[in-house]
């Protein structure tokens, strides 16, 4: 069985995440996701959706396995008991490959990390332009 694990904050999904999760599911057997939490996202706007609301939809998601909300303190915490062989790493996510795989074998956690391209085209296919639409038919 390959583990593939999933990271992020999903806030108010749309097919852009409908797509990386299926194309991490792909990579290999079953599909795991840790859910940013709430305090951790200060890269970006405080997400619209609570942390656990967040959690209770991509766990409905057919391609996931299973979702779980994400430590507070440490990103590695979860992974001791997740233990994936492959992460998948969207995008847009800040994280090096080469300098992730060496923190990963470092912790006696090794695992190969893979980066999922963009969807193709989608009208709504972010987070910021679904809040941006709304804003500019609402605000
Ligand atoms: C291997 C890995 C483990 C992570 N574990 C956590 C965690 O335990 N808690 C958390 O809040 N964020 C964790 N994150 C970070 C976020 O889930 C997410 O990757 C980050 O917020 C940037 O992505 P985003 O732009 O989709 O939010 C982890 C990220 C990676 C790559
Ligand atoms: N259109 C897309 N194609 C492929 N991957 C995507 C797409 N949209 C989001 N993702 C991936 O889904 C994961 C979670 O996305 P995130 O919560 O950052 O939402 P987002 O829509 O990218 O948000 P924002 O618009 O605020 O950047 C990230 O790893 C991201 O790379």
């Amino acid at each position: 069985m390959t583990r593939v694990l999933a990271t992020g904050t999903f806030d108010i999904l749309h097919p852009g995440h409908v797509y990386f999760l299926s194309q991490a599911r792909a990579l290999g057997d079953e599909l795991f996701v840790i859910i940013a939490r709430d305090s951790n996202v200060t890269h970006k706007p405080k997400p619209i959706i609570p942390e656990e609301q967040r959690l209770e939809m991509v766990d409905a998601l057919r391609t996931v396995d299973k979702a779980i909300l994400g430590s507070e303190k440490d990103i590695f915490e979860p992974l001791k008991e997740i233990r994936p062989d492959i992460i998948a790493l969207g995008y847009d996510q800040h994280f090096e490959i080469e300098l992730l795989e060496k923190e990963l074998t470092k912790r006696g956690l090794p695992a190969k990390v893979v980066r999922i391209p963009l969807s193709k085209e989608c009208p709504l296919c972010s987070t910021g332009a679904i809040i941006k639409e709304v804003l500019k038919r609402y605000g």
